[in-house]
């Protein structure tokens, strides 16, 4: 890696000012060096490809999917630009990883969410994302989230037995359900907080960070909105400050709550025993490590808590999501997760385990498979104060580098049936890809996702309550996809279940 040298069209790492601007206009009119990756076509001056992505999710995700595949068959490395400024992409698994653990910095977009995120491990700069992700990484060991498993298995059944009108009715939105489920399980694993379906504060705390986030899509889209200044003054900046004042007052709260819960029974010292019954949250595990090596402000906190149920639940959901349909038209795929999943359980009717979870290979193999062919986050972004070097070009610095996830999990290596969902791949070493950097649904390198491992157990653990209880059907030919962060169906309805005995 080399330090920058040459002024590039679009070297815009922070939220832009007029005077950047001016000057990406300026470095526009240079021509393009000639060792610059292929540039996708239909790019206009000072608007880039920008206007291409104009449309709702349906059309945006549609765009998304074609620029990459034209990096599929461009060497795995394309420039688009937004505005004037440039975005790399990449498709090649080594050169992803490269980006992923040398360019540790998230691009200016991620500052979006910054009036409630800020601080979270998603949106931080590095200095502090160093310290605090070594702090952090307990907190997600898998003792700490073997002791989850009951609190999964409670929100699972309350799933089940939610679901239980829908049965034998037809078709109907089955997304709702699971953000519901997936939302109190992380609420209530990180704040420790009991909540019930109905609960105002999960609700108002809910719609909150939805709006949050529909806000934050509709200010990238909108390259006038990029620019701070102007966004404050407009319905949505205001909007976005009224959501992210909501957002805080609630975890304010339960943060001040627990405080004085800890000091009133002076248990601070023993976190073993919490209020919980059988776990402890992460807030309390934060709150000792501030007592302890003066860890973090409360605004830490709040925000790291924010950003880890605002991280874990829609992939989660949009995951689970996902996994019905595809073995809602897979019978044969279905049936063999249910006859393993007797198998683990001894044919008992009884709470799944942290032992039975490991057991569940086939499961975990099918939820592999729809993960690569719909991860939900089809790709993630990075930046950089130097050049990058990579196999075949430096990538200039300041730039945004978006690595496709959708692209990776789509590529040559996966061999001729890479569009088709085969499960079993994930169970015969020789039939997956030689290169080590082929999954990436839950990122690459240093800067993975800290709850990929709870992802993975939330998922299993649920699965294996919805399929005791469900026949699930669905027609995956009329899946449709939609981008807004992450990738979804356009809707959760081609879900129908069936009741079956165990
Ligand atoms: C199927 C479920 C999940 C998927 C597909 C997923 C995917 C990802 C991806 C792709 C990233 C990188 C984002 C970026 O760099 O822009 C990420 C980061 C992160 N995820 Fe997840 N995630 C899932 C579940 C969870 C859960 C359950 C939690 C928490 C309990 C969580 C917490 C986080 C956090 C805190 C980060 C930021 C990590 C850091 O920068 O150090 N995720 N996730």
């Amino acid at each position: 890696r080399s330090s920058s040298s040459t002024v590039y069209p679009g070297k815009l790492g922070a939220d832009p000012s007029p005077s950047c601007i001016a000057l990406a206009i300026w470095t526009w009119l240079k021509p393009r060096s000639v060792k610059s990756p292929p540039m996708y076509p239909g790019c206009l001056p000072l608007i880039g490809h920008g206007y291409q992505l104009v449309g709702d999710e349906k059309h945006m995700f549609k765009c998304e999917k074609q620029i990459n595949d034209f990096c599929l068959q461009n060497n795995d490395l394309i420039e688009i630009r937004l505005g004037t400024h440039s975005v790399f992409v990449l498709t090649d698994p080594d050169d992803c990883l490269t980006v992923a653990n040398n360019c540790l910095e998230k691009p200016y977009v991620y500052k979006y969410g910054d009036n409630v995120y800020g601080r979270g491990l998603v949106t931080t700069k590095v200095n502090i994302w160093k310290t605090h992700r070594k702090l952090l990484n307990p907190a997600f060991n898998l003792n700490v989230l073997q002791s989850f498993v009951g609190e999964y298995c409670r929100q699972a059944k309350l799933l089940v037995s939610s679901l239980a009108s829908e049965a034998g009715k037809g078709p109907f939105d089955i997304q709702p359900y699971l953000i519901t489920n997936v939302l109190k399980t992380a609420y209530r694993t990180t704040f420790g907080t009991k909540v019930d379906e109905n609960s105002e504060i999960l609700k108002t705390y809910s719609d909150a960070t939805e709006k949050l986030l529909m806000l934050m899509i509709g200010r990238m889209h909108n390259i006038w909105l990029h620019l701070s200044f102007i966004y404050k003054m407009t319905t949505s900046g205001k909007e976005s400050d009224k959501r992210a004042n909501i957002m805080k007052g609630i975890t304010e709260s339960v943060m001040n709550n627990r405080k004085s819960e800890l000091k009133a029974a002076n248990q601070r010292d023993k976190i073993g025993e919490s209020a919980t019954d059988d776990f402890v949250p992460l807030l309390d595990r934060m709150l000792d490590l501030t007592d302890k090596q003066d860890a973090f402000t409360d605004d830490d906190i709040r925000e790291h808590l924010d950003t880890i149920v605002g991280a874990a639940y829609d992939t989660t959901a949009t995951a689970l999501t996902f996994i019905l349909i595809v073995i809602g038209s897979h019978h044969d795929v279905q049936e063999k997760m249910y006859q393993e999943l007797k198998k683990v359980l001894e044919h008992e009717e009884r709470d799944i385990n942290k032992h039975d979870l490991p057991k569940l290979v086939y499961m975990e193999a099918v939820i592999k498979e729809t993960l690569r062919l719909y991860p939900p986050a089809p790709r993630f972004a990075r930046t950089s104060n130097i050049d990058v070097k990579l196999k075949n070009y430096t990538l200039p610095a300041n730039c945004t580098y978006a690595i496709s996830v959708y692209g990776l999990h789509r590529h040559a290596m996966w061999g001729p049936d890479k569009d088709q969902f085969v499960p079993d791949r994930w169970l015969d070493p020789a039939r997956l890809p030689k290169n080590p950097n082929f999954f990436a649904a839950f990122s690459l390198g240093r800067r993975n996702c800290i709850g990929k491992l709870y992802g993975m157990m939330a998922i299993k653990t649920t699965l294996s309550y919805i399929l005791r209880h469900y026949r699930i059907h669905s027609d995956i030919e009329k899946l449709e996809t939609r981008c807004d962060l992450l990738l979804k169906p356009v809707a959760g309805h081609f879900i129908t279940l069936e009741s079956r005995v165990y």
